[in-house]
């Protein structure tokens, strides 16, 4: 996989985690490059917009059946039984291979961010990253004396747009959900400083706990660069092929804030079902 081995060396290591974060930008950046070769496509995103689809029984839109069919795939190959993977769709077929044995590093939990992911992709990222592609098509649609913006829209690559699409999604999922072990990982570091806020909640005092303004700002700063870089070398024609403001925005309007999301909700729920001895004990261990 991409974005490492869950298996090898120690999965509490933030430096490790912010590793794989890392790493995880670089598929994002090149999947989205990819993507915005391909012009909006608005009816991929719509509901019943494809009646072949709805003639197989499938209701959902077009991008909604690339998810389903590749998660299905996926899921026979045991990729959601991976604590790191968690699937945008439901009701997957069960793995034809015997379990892998994950050590248990996370406190058990059930938080699925994939809805707010979807829902800011097909709404904002899709329609921002596509519009040069789409800028692009309708000139040269001018060109041949075609008028009418819709044409503009759409360039028919359903099939390769929506493989991109579910390449991009599932590396945006990966790396939102990566905030539990990141909060694993700073719980366990001093769970006296966490242990207050958990049992009388207090969502704004564990963000406060969570954030670190430097990393964000150093993360900006590398994400600007790379999509700059990245943009220029897969392009041919030196100008760039991706609103690299729009990548930075993507990661500081819409990742980085789900991915602290999914941190204070991991933590709200950190001490579920222990005992008072048991958060006792933890709280003594940070301590000198
Ligand atoms: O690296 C961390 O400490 C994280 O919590 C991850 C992350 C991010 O999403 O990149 C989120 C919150 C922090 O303010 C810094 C970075």
């Amino acid at each position: 996989m991409q974005s490492g081995n869950y298996l090898v060396g120690d999965p509490l290591s933030l430096e490790r985690i912010r590793s794989v974060l890392t790493r995880l930008e670089d598929t994002i950046i090149f999947g989205l490059i990819e993507r915005a070769q391909y012009a909006h496509n608005p009816r991929m995103y719509q509901p019943g917009a494809f009646k072949e689809l709805q003639e197989h029984g499938f209701p959902g839109s077009w991008l909604d059946w690339f998810l389903k069919e590749t998660e299905a795939f996926h899921a026979k190959a045991r990729r959601y039984t991976s604590p790191d993977e968690t699937p945008f769709t439901e009701n997957l077929p069960e793995p034809v291979l015997p379990p892998l044995k994950f050590p248990e590093i996370l406190f058990p939990n059930t938080i699925n961010a994939n809805p707010s992911i979807l829902a800011f992709y097909v709404c904002h990222i899709i329609p921002r990253i596509t519009s040069q592609a789409t800028r692009t098509l309708a000139a040269s649609k001018r060109a041949q004396g075609i008028l009418g913006s819709a044409e503009f829209e759409d360039d028919g690559n359903y099939g390769s747009a929506a493989t991109l699409d579910v390449e991009v999604l599932q590396a945006v999922s990966k790396r939102v959900h990566y905030g539990k072990f990141v909060s694993e990982s700073k719980f366990l570091e001093k769970p006296s400083a966490f242990i207050p806020h958990i049992l009388k909640p207090n969502r704004k005092a564990l963000e406060d706990l969570i954030t670190k303004p430097e990393v964000e700002k150093r993360l900006l700063e590398r994400l600007a660069k790379k999509a700059a870089t990245y943009s220029q070398s897969l392009d041919a024609s030196g100008t760039g092929k991706i609103d690299i403001s729009g990548v930075v925005d993507l990661y500081e309007s819409y990742i980085i804030p789900l991915t602290k999301e999914v941190e204070v909700e991991y933590l709200l729920h950190r001490l579920d079902g222990l005992s008072e001895d048991d958060i006792q004990r933890l709280a003594n261990e940070g301590s000198p």
